[in-house]
């Protein structure tokens, strides 16, 4: 098996270390894989990944996800449950490829070491993530989460969950529409953080992110290609 390489160095495009505060902290690493064996993973990815697009439930509504998702995970783990909906786990086994990729983000992410992923497949602009936190119980107060995009660029927004009432504004579906520019008109320059995920790229959330700001991709009507992206987690035992 090829070992897809991570190496520090210059290639990799600036490295960007964002102290979001009250230790939350967001690294962007541009260039993680090169061009090419990011183009190889994203052709492999598209087709041989058991892709589904299931029914979930939010404050008793049903909608279908507005993206396609696999779920992949070590054997034994307590099982992943957001929205309503458990997905069906996979093996790693059974996608090499993938194998390799945890690997890159384990060396170049010292001490880490997820055993689970889940894979979004955003066929078009018009495809998304609504704002949400990865809080779910079984990653524990302070994940770790490790995110490698391959293929159309889109934009991936950071907010602020607000001090008072959090739950107010914070949806924690994942299908709901709402227009994040609008809700960021009225928040802080701070509050708020865009970045353009590359082709390539790893982008970690760390420390309490996932307490303290909501994050989402939001639908974009010019991106017309094909966009995949790997959330690598750690699960933890109960
Ligand atoms: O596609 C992305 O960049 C983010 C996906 C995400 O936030 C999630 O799967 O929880
Ligand atoms: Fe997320």
């Amino acid at each position: 098996m090829l070992k897809l390489g991570f190496e520090e160095n210059e290639s990799k495009g600036k490295k960007q270390v964002m102290d979001l505060g009250n230790e939350s902290e967001v690294i962007y690493i541009p260039r993680f894989l090169t061009w090419d064996e990011s183009w190889k993973l994203l052709e492999y990815l598209d087709k041989h990944i058991p892709w589904t697009r299931p029914e979930i439930h939010v404050f008793g509504r049903s909608c279908i996800q507005p993206r396609d998702t696999c779920y992949v995970a070590n054997e034994g783990l307590p099982e992943l449950r957001y929205s309503g909906y458990q997905p069906p786990v996979h093996s790693w086994d059974d996608y090499p490829p993938l194998k390799q990729i945890l690997a890159a983000v384990h060396e170049a992410l010292p001490g880490s070491s997820f055993n689970s992923l889940l894979l979004n497949r955003y066929k078009s602009g018009s495809d998304y993530v609504a704002w949400h936190a990865d809080d779910e119980k079984l990653y524990g107060p302070t994940p770790e989460i490790a995110s490698v995009s391959f293929g159309c660029e889109r934009e991936f927004l950071l907010r602020k969950r607000p001090t008072k009432s959090p739950k107010v504004q914070v949806q924690s579906s994942r299908c709901a529409e709402e227009s994040p520019s609008k809700r960021l008109k009225k928040s802080n320059q701070n509050d708020q953080h865009s970045f353009m995920l590359k082709h390539g790229s790893l982008l970690v959330m760390k420390g309490y992110t996932q307490r303290d700001w909501v994050h989402s991709v939001p639908k974009r009507a010019r991106a017309d290609a094909v966009r995949i992206n790997l959330t690598f987690r750690r699960v933890f035992q109960t």
